[in-house]
Protein backbone atom coordinates (compact mmCIF):
# COMPACT_ATOMS: atom_id res chain seq x y z
CA UNK A 1 0.00 0.00 0.00
CA UNK A 2 1.29 3.16 -0.99
CA UNK A 3 2.42 6.16 2.52
CA UNK A 4 -0.38 7.28 4.43
CA UNK A 5 -1.54 10.53 4.40
CA UNK A 6 -3.49 12.78 7.33
CA UNK A 7 -5.54 15.18 6.21
CA UNK A 8 -6.83 17.70 8.84
CA UNK A 9 -10.11 18.73 8.01
CA UNK A 10 -10.06 22.89 8.24
CA UNK A 11 -13.99 22.44 9.17
CA UNK A 12 -12.66 22.55 12.70
CA UNK A 13 -9.78 24.99 11.99
CA UNK A 14 -10.11 28.65 13.42
CA UNK A 15 -12.23 30.34 10.43
CA UNK A 16 -10.76 33.77 12.14
CA UNK A 17 -7.17 33.17 11.75
CA UNK A 18 -7.24 30.51 8.52
CA UNK A 19 -4.17 30.91 6.95
CA UNK A 20 -2.35 30.98 10.44
CA UNK A 21 -4.21 27.88 11.05
CA UNK A 22 -3.80 25.97 7.83
CA UNK A 23 0.23 26.84 7.81
CA UNK A 24 0.42 25.33 11.36
CA UNK A 25 -1.19 22.05 11.22
CA UNK A 26 1.14 21.40 7.82
CA UNK A 27 4.29 22.80 9.81
CA UNK A 28 2.82 20.03 12.32
CA UNK A 29 3.27 17.54 9.97
CA UNK A 30 -0.28 17.21 8.28
CA UNK A 31 0.29 15.63 4.41
CA UNK A 32 -3.28 17.40 3.05
CA UNK A 33 -6.05 19.92 3.55
CA UNK A 34 -9.10 18.60 4.22
CA UNK A 35 -11.81 21.13 2.39
CA UNK A 36 -15.23 20.96 3.37
CA UNK A 37 -17.35 22.39 1.17
CA UNK A 38 -21.64 22.13 2.51
CA UNK A 39 -24.22 24.07 0.76
CA UNK A 40 -26.73 23.98 3.11
CA UNK A 41 -29.18 21.99 1.13
CA UNK A 42 -27.31 18.89 -0.27
CA UNK A 43 -25.85 18.87 3.73
CA UNK A 44 -27.75 20.82 6.27
CA UNK A 45 -24.91 23.24 7.46
CA UNK A 46 -23.03 25.77 4.93
CA UNK A 47 -19.47 26.59 5.03
CA UNK A 48 -16.60 27.78 2.26
CA UNK A 49 -16.09 28.05 -1.36
CA UNK A 50 -13.76 28.48 -3.99
CA UNK A 51 -12.86 32.42 -3.12
CA UNK A 52 -11.53 30.58 0.25
CA UNK A 53 -9.50 28.06 -1.44
CA UNK A 54 -7.99 30.56 -3.74
CA UNK A 55 -7.18 32.43 -0.28
CA UNK A 56 -5.45 29.83 0.94
CA UNK A 57 -2.78 29.27 -2.20
CA UNK A 58 -2.46 33.43 -2.13
CA UNK A 59 -1.67 33.17 1.70
CA UNK A 60 1.31 30.83 0.47
CA UNK A 61 -0.27 27.22 0.83
CA UNK A 62 1.97 24.57 -1.20
CA UNK A 63 0.01 21.62 0.47
CA UNK A 64 -2.50 19.43 -1.78
CA UNK A 65 -6.04 20.80 -1.34
CA UNK A 66 -8.73 18.20 -0.86
CA UNK A 67 -11.71 19.87 -1.92
CA UNK A 68 -14.78 17.57 -0.58
CA UNK A 69 -18.10 18.96 -2.69
CA UNK A 70 -21.25 18.48 -0.20
CA UNK A 71 -23.16 20.35 -3.08
CA UNK A 72 -26.00 19.78 -4.98
CA UNK A 73 -25.63 20.14 -8.26
CA UNK A 74 -22.00 19.20 -8.64
CA UNK A 75 -20.88 20.24 -11.77
CA UNK A 76 -21.20 24.17 -11.74
CA UNK A 77 -18.73 24.65 -9.06
CA UNK A 78 -16.31 22.33 -10.46
CA UNK A 79 -14.53 24.50 -12.58
CA UNK A 80 -14.06 27.45 -9.89
CA UNK A 81 -12.56 25.36 -7.48
CA UNK A 82 -9.77 24.00 -9.76
CA UNK A 83 -9.31 27.83 -10.96
CA UNK A 84 -8.90 28.55 -7.07
CA UNK A 85 -6.60 25.21 -6.88
CA UNK A 86 -8.00 22.41 -5.94
CA UNK A 87 -6.05 19.05 -6.02
CA UNK A 88 -8.28 16.47 -5.61
CA UNK A 89 -12.04 16.99 -6.39
CA UNK A 90 -14.41 14.67 -4.50
CA UNK A 91 -18.16 14.48 -5.26
CA UNK A 92 -21.46 12.65 -3.73
CA UNK A 93 -22.39 10.64 -6.84
CA UNK A 94 -26.27 10.83 -5.53
CA UNK A 95 -25.67 14.36 -5.76
CA UNK A 96 -24.97 14.31 -9.74
CA UNK A 97 -27.19 13.55 -12.80
CA UNK A 98 -24.27 12.42 -14.63
CA UNK A 99 -21.46 10.76 -12.50
CA UNK A 100 -19.37 10.05 -15.57
CA UNK A 101 -19.43 13.60 -16.56
CA UNK A 102 -18.74 14.86 -13.45
CA UNK A 103 -15.42 13.30 -12.80
CA UNK A 104 -14.13 13.85 -16.79
CA UNK A 105 -15.09 17.40 -15.70
CA UNK A 106 -12.62 17.31 -12.69
CA UNK A 107 -10.07 15.21 -14.52
CA UNK A 108 -10.01 18.23 -18.01
CA UNK A 109 -9.78 21.07 -15.36
CA UNK A 110 -6.49 19.26 -14.14
CA UNK A 111 -7.69 17.82 -11.02
CA UNK A 112 -7.36 14.42 -9.19
CA UNK A 113 -10.73 13.03 -9.51
CA UNK A 114 -12.53 10.86 -6.55
CA UNK A 115 -16.41 9.89 -5.41
CA UNK A 116 -17.40 10.22 -1.50
CA UNK A 117 -19.95 7.46 0.13
CA UNK A 118 -21.91 8.40 3.10
CA UNK A 119 -22.18 5.53 5.26
CA UNK A 120 -25.84 4.65 3.82
CA UNK A 121 -24.98 5.13 0.39
CA UNK A 122 -24.59 1.40 -1.45
CA UNK A 123 -21.56 1.08 -3.43
CA UNK A 124 -23.05 -0.03 -6.48
CA UNK A 125 -22.30 3.84 -8.14
CA UNK A 126 -18.29 2.49 -7.94
CA UNK A 127 -19.14 0.18 -10.98
CA UNK A 128 -17.97 1.68 -14.43
CA UNK A 129 -16.02 4.62 -13.31
CA UNK A 130 -12.98 2.87 -11.37
CA UNK A 131 -10.69 3.99 -14.45
CA UNK A 132 -11.64 7.07 -13.63
CA UNK A 133 -10.89 7.53 -9.93
CA UNK A 134 -7.88 8.40 -7.87
CA UNK A 135 -9.50 8.61 -4.71
CA UNK A 136 -12.77 6.93 -3.18
CA UNK A 137 -13.93 8.76 0.23
CA UNK A 138 -16.07 6.58 2.61
CA UNK A 139 -18.09 8.83 5.28
CA UNK A 140 -17.83 7.19 8.80
CA UNK A 141 -20.22 9.55 9.99
CA UNK A 142 -22.99 11.57 8.34
CA UNK A 143 -21.41 14.83 6.52
CA UNK A 144 -22.84 17.82 7.53
CA UNK A 145 -20.66 18.95 11.00
CA UNK A 146 -17.33 17.88 12.62
CA UNK A 147 -17.00 16.17 16.17
CA UNK A 148 -19.43 13.66 15.19
CA UNK A 149 -18.76 9.39 16.62
CA UNK A 150 -17.49 7.18 13.84
CA UNK A 151 -19.91 4.65 12.59
CA UNK A 152 -18.73 0.75 13.28
CA UNK A 153 -19.88 -0.37 10.44
CA UNK A 154 -17.71 1.43 8.13
CA UNK A 155 -15.10 -0.74 8.77
CA UNK A 156 -16.30 -3.55 6.97
CA UNK A 157 -17.41 -1.21 3.70
CA UNK A 158 -13.66 0.15 4.30
CA UNK A 159 -12.90 -3.68 3.96
CA UNK A 160 -14.69 -4.41 0.81
CA UNK A 161 -13.27 -1.52 -1.32
CA UNK A 162 -10.04 -2.24 -0.42
CA UNK A 163 -10.84 -5.09 -2.18
CA UNK A 164 -12.55 -3.76 -4.84
CA UNK A 165 -9.31 -1.36 -5.51
CA UNK A 166 -7.01 -3.88 -5.57
CA UNK A 167 -8.87 -6.53 -7.51
CA UNK A 168 -9.27 -3.54 -10.17
CA UNK A 169 -5.39 -2.49 -10.02
CA UNK A 170 -6.20 0.49 -10.57
CA UNK A 171 -4.21 3.50 -7.78
CA UNK A 172 -7.05 4.62 -5.65
CA UNK A 173 -6.55 6.07 -2.37
CA UNK A 174 -9.13 5.14 0.23
CA UNK A 175 -9.95 7.89 2.24
CA UNK A 176 -12.10 7.60 5.48
CA UNK A 177 -13.79 11.23 7.17
CA UNK A 178 -15.41 11.48 10.16
CA UNK A 179 -14.67 10.76 13.55
CA UNK A 180 -11.14 9.36 13.24
CA UNK A 181 -9.28 9.61 16.52
CA UNK A 182 -6.05 8.43 17.56
CA UNK A 183 -7.41 5.46 19.33
CA UNK A 184 -9.26 4.17 16.17
CA UNK A 185 -6.81 5.33 13.50
CA UNK A 186 -4.69 2.02 13.83
CA UNK A 187 -8.19 -0.32 13.34
CA UNK A 188 -9.39 1.89 10.24
CA UNK A 189 -5.92 1.48 8.55
CA UNK A 190 -5.91 -2.00 9.23
CA UNK A 191 -9.56 -2.26 7.65
CA UNK A 192 -7.97 -0.56 4.64
CA UNK A 193 -7.85 3.02 4.69
CA UNK A 194 -4.53 4.95 3.45
CA UNK A 195 -5.67 8.86 3.59
CA UNK A 196 -7.36 9.90 6.72
CA UNK A 197 -9.08 13.08 7.21
CA UNK A 198 -9.20 14.10 11.10
CA UNK A 199 -10.67 17.46 11.93
CA UNK A 200 -11.57 17.71 15.95
CA UNK A 201 -9.36 15.42 17.10
CA UNK A 202 -6.20 17.03 15.31
CA UNK A 203 -7.77 21.10 15.75
CA UNK A 204 -9.15 20.66 19.34
CA UNK A 205 -5.21 19.97 20.80
CA UNK A 206 -3.02 23.22 21.84
CA UNK A 207 -0.63 20.92 20.16
CA UNK A 208 -1.19 19.93 16.64
CA UNK A 209 2.03 17.91 16.49
CA UNK A 210 1.87 15.73 19.13
CA UNK A 211 -1.49 14.38 18.16
CA UNK A 212 -0.19 13.88 14.23
CA UNK A 213 2.59 12.20 15.37
CA UNK A 214 0.35 10.06 18.14
CA UNK A 215 -1.61 9.03 14.92
CA UNK A 216 1.73 8.37 12.70
CA UNK A 217 3.13 6.29 15.34
CA UNK A 218 -0.74 4.30 15.36
CA UNK A 219 -0.35 4.05 11.74
CA UNK A 220 3.73 2.36 11.69
CA UNK A 221 2.18 0.05 14.62
CA UNK A 222 -0.32 -1.73 11.26
CA UNK A 223 2.35 -2.10 9.22
CA UNK A 224 4.92 -4.00 11.06
O1 LIG B 1 -16.94 16.07 6.14
C1 LIG B 1 -17.04 16.26 7.33
C2 LIG B 1 -18.38 16.37 7.92
O2 LIG B 1 -19.31 16.30 6.90
C3 LIG B 1 -15.82 16.43 8.19
O3 LIG B 1 -14.66 16.40 7.39
C4 LIG B 1 -15.66 15.36 9.21
O4 LIG B 1 -16.78 15.14 9.97
C5 LIG B 1 -14.38 15.55 10.01
O5 LIG B 1 -14.62 16.01 11.26
P1 LIG B 1 -14.29 15.16 12.56
O6 LIG B 1 -12.91 14.59 12.37
O7 LIG B 1 -14.38 16.15 13.64
O8 LIG B 1 -15.32 14.04 12.64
Amino acid sequence: MRPFLIAPSILSADFARLGEDVDAVLKAGADVVHFDVMDNHYVPNLTIGPMVCQALRDYGVTADIDVHLMVKPVDRIIPDFAKAGATIITFHPEASEHVDRSLQLIKESGCKAGLVFNPGTPLHYLDHVMDKLDVILLMSVNPGFGGQSFIPSTLDKLRQVRKLINDSGFDIRLEVDGGVKVDNIAEIAAAGADMFVAGSAIFSQPDYKTVIDEMRSELASTES
